[in-house]
């Protein structure tokens, strides 16, 4: 799946979903773990033309987004909006109301996409996936009222999907899960083209740890790069979107200086050939099952 120019916002290139939309292959992170700054959202928005923004209920950040949205003056229809609906909201009714909470914070009047944050549901007498089941007809009705432009997946693996398949109508148009040098889910990457769903890849820099790898430090002295925009580069190059988190201008404003310079076949296979199945996120409670 090559990335093209034109769909995303101020000539980031972007990737087109099954729907005819197309989403911009750079975003912005916003995960609440190592804190969140106004000022280095503000920056990505207005001065580095990052108009792709990817929060979460769960980050407790998307009213702070709201102002932020505001204060850089960018338009509504210039910018690609990604929030997730959390598990305590699972179920039909409580996702639509879920999502009209979450525009609410936002101030916004419709999502460019919405993901069921993780596959487990944690409702007592219901199994999993029949509260996927459930949760996913309410993502439909969202979608076919125009709420959401987009609806999508977080964290599900191929047998996930195939449920979701099975009991569903729309298709994701979208799985995000985690993406780095350590850890390429390649055979999830291939079922989701296979099924016309875009996989966009999160925790690009593996929190930070991918940075100090001699590998990556290695091509990033071959190519004038920094660590951070060889992994950045790589991820795009494999045809995954991409939304790496800083809370620093300067460094939000290095990891957008992506799209003027190529990974070398031979390099993209000695990336690849680091994965090691290594995650860098880990949740507390049971995950993967049902
Ligand atoms: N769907 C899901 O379940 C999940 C989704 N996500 C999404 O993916 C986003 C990205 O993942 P995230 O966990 O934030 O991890 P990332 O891989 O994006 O790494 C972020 C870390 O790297 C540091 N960093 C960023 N840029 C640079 C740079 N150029 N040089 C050196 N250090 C740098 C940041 O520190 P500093 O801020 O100090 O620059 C931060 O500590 C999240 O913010 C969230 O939106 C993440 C986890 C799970
Ligand atoms: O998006 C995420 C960021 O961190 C959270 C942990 O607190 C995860 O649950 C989640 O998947």
């Amino acid at each position: 799946m090559a990335a093209r120019q034109g769909g995303g916002a101020h000539g980031c290139p972007a990737l087109p979903l099954a729907n005819g939309r197309s989403i911009p292959v750079l975003g912005l992170g916003t995960s609440h773990q190592g804190g969140y700054s106004h000022d280095a959202v503000v920056y990505a928005l207005q001065k580095c033309g990052i108009h792709h923004i990817d929060t979460a209920k769960r980050y407790g950040c998307e009213s702070l987004l709201q102002k932020a949205i505001k204060d850089s003056g960018v338009k509504r229809e210039d910018l690609w909006i990604t929030t997730k609906l959390w598990h305590s909201d699972y179920g039909y009714e409580n996702t639509k109301k879920a999502c009209l909470e979450s525009c609410r914070r936002l101030g916004v009047e419709y999502l460019d996409l919405y993901l069921i944050h993780w596959p487990d549901a944690h409702v007592s007498g219901k199994s999993n996936r029949e509260v996927r089941a459930e949760t996913w007809r309410a993502m439909e009705e969202l979608y076919e009222k125009g709420l959401c432009r987009s609806i999508g997946v977080s964290n599900f693996l191929i047998s996930h999907l195939e449920q979701l398949e099975e009991d569903c109508v729309v298709i994701p148009h979208v799985n995000q899960v985690e993406y780095h040098p350590f850890q390429r889910p390649q055979e999830l990457v291939d079922y989701c083209r296979s099924k016309n769903i875009v996989f966009e890849g999160y925790c690009p820099l593996a929190k930070g740890e991918a940075l100090t790898h001699p590998t990556i430090i290695q091509l990033a002295k071959k190519y004038g790069r920094t660590p951070a925009q060889i992994c950045i580069r790589w991820s795009i190059q494999n045809g995954v979107v991409t939304i790496p988190k800083s809370t620093r201008a300067e460094r939000i404003q290095e990891n957008c200086k992506v799209f003027d310079f190529n990974l070398r076949e031979e390099d993209m296979e000695f990336l690849n050939a680091m994965n090691v199945n290594r995650k860098v996120i880990h949740l507390t409670y049971p995950l993967w099952k049902g």
